[in-house]
């Protein structure tokens, strides 16, 4: 049979040491009823001694949640164990986790305490805990920086003492995966009454490695993990939970072990966590970051376009995302762009989807991230496009809130050059006069409108202008991430329309 590898979240704990973070009861509880759903084996709920508040979310865990074992942390000491057990005491299935640290710099500097006392104190706690609760959880802190002869001794002790689940905390992340995993062997071949308890590993990020020693622990025999959601944590955090559980479940061919979570819940209890928390989850964060399933380079896009596997190691659906995202940028290709056209609605000859695609690969070197709105404003823009007998090859304009605005142009009018320069109230102002007089055309402007058709700081912004030419109004548009240039645009495109209007354009 396959071995199962629980997984200890403990989100509403260690990973609300997050620096920054304070959850309340209400909080708690609402991130304790996802966990549930994304059925995770234990939920530590909080430290009961720590606050009123976190007593009280503990406490409110316990009535209402139902299903996995809700675990409160306590010291090695009465008072503190004493009061997990009274915050678990509705809990269906209560586990009361008890700590005490093992390294020599930890006992010696913090604690203050000999081995021997340590010992003593642990056994004691693991006894109190028992005697309320079934499921006792033991962890020596620091164990990776501990002495291994004495660490023996401890988790022997503590398994004497009733302990079900034995811990081996990496706390502050100091452990190698080879490093780690001659711990988790080391304890497993020399502690006789292992084979009583649940053994578990507590690995923190603190060089990057909370996951890898995590893993590595999985191939020694752990049968627990304790994780947390977005890999929230003290300091640099834990391990996170949807990393282990992705890698567990996408590697299976390598673990070769089971586990209880729905997957397909992993990216809402991370969304859930990262809005209730307010720590952003970061793009490329694996699993669960924007660009975990989005793909930008043309190569890539269009290998994911054939078969999804060439790029993707996993399926966006299986965490619970609804697809894969193909990201319209400066290095996406011919494929990727003709089927978004498509996924918008837009079947393009192949003559006009290679001018859009010059249009779009123009924008793209503009803008970070070419948007479908981006891309409707391209196809629109190109399909009422007359052929130009008016092109402005370039502008300059100068202005400020102390100088009359100033602008030249340079047009191609029917094949010939054209230079001409303005006064004007403003920039817009110069630069239209200046056109008119470049192209010889008597029209007025009427209306100016400017809107921006996308988001964010490099948006294209689109400009319509309407002109009025011997009582005829024109229409004109121009788009651009640089609304003077859009302005520009717009206006040679109206007069442009006069032109045609009086038998003046010519084909292009
Ligand atoms: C590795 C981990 O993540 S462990 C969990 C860490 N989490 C937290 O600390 C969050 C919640 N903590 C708190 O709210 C507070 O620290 C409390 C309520 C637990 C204790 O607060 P205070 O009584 O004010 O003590 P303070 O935090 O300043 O110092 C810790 C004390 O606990 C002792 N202590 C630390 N760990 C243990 C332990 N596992 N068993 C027994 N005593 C311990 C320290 O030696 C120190 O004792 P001292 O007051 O006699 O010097
Ligand atoms: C309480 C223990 C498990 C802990 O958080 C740690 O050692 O990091």
């Amino acid at each position: 049979m396959t071995r199962k590898v629980e997984i200890f979240d403990t989100t509403l704990r260690d990973g609300e040491q997050t620096p920054g973070i304070s959850l309340n009861a209400k909080e708690k509880l609402e991130i304790a009823k996802q966990l549930e759903k994304l059925s995770v084996d234990v939920i530590e709920a909080g430290f009961p001694i720590a606050s009123n508040g976190d007593f009280n979310a503990v406490k409110a865990i316990a009535e209402e949640v139902r299903g996995p074992i809700i675990a409160g942390l306590a010291r090695a000491t009465s008072k503190d164990i004493d009061r997990a057990a009274e915050a678990l005491k509705p809990a269906e299935r209560p586990r009361i986790h008890t700590f005490i640290a093992s390294s020599p710099i930890h006992m010696k500097y913090k604690l203050k305490m000999t081995e021997d006392e340590v010992l003593e104190a642990a056994v004691a706690a693991v006894k109190r805990a028992k005697s309320y609760v079934e499921d006792v959880e033991f962890s020596a802190e620091d164990a990776s920086r501990s002495d291994i002869e004495f660490l023996c001794r401890l988790y022997s002790e503590a398994i004497k003492a009733g302990a079900t689940v034995i811990n081996i905390p990496d706390t502050v992340g100091y452990a190698t995966p080879r490093e780690f995993a001659n711990l988790v062997t080391t304890l497993m071949e020399r502690v006789p009454e292992i084979d009583k308890a649940k053994v578990s590993v507590h690995c923190h990020d603190d060089l990057g490695m909370a996951v890898a020693n995590s893993l590595e622990a999985v191939l020694c025999g752990v049968t627990q993990i304790e994780c947390a959601v977005n890999g929230l944590g003290e300091r640099a955090g834990n391990a996170a939970l949807e990393e282990i559980v992705m890698a567990l479940n996408t590697r299976k061919d390598f673990y070769k072990v089971e586990h209880s979570i729905n997957t397909r819940q992993i990216y809402r209890t991370s969304k859930l966590v990262s809005t209730i928390t307010g720590i952003a989850i970061q793009p490329n964060k694996a699993v669960v970051g924007a660009n975990a399933f989005a793909h930008e380079a043309g190569i890539h896009q269009h290998g994911v376009l054939a078969e999804k596997s060439t790029y993707e190691i996993m399926t966006p659906e299986s965490i619970g995302l609804a697809t894969n995202t193909l990201v319209l940028g400066k290095h996406s290709g011919r494929h990727a762009f003709a089927e978004r056209l498509k996924e918008l609605g837009y079947e393009l000859p192949q003559d006009e989807l290679d001018k859009a695609f010059e249009r779009f690969k123009e924008l793209a070197d503009k803008k970070k991230e070419v948007t479908d709105l981006d891309i409707e404003a391209i196809v629109e823009d190109q399909a009422v496009k007359l052929p130009q007998s008016i092109e402005v090859e370039c502008f300059q304009v100068s202005t400020g809130n102390k100088a009359m605005a100033t602008a030249s142009v340079r047009v191609n009018i029917n094949g010939e050059i054209v230079e001409e320069a303005a006064t004007g109230s403003g920039p817009i102002d110069a630069l239209y006069r200046a056109l008119e007089r470049a192209c010889n055309i008597d029209c007025k402007l009427v209306d100016y409108s400017i809107k921006s058709v996308t988001g964010g700081k490099d948006a294209l912004g689109e400009v319509t202008v309407k002109v009025d030419k011997d009582g005829k109004i024109f229409l004109g548009r121009g788009l651009s991430t640089d609304i003077i240039e859009a302005s520009v645009m717009a206006y040679a495109n109206a007069m442009n329309k006069t032109l045609w209007n009086n038998g003046n354009g010519k084909s292009s």
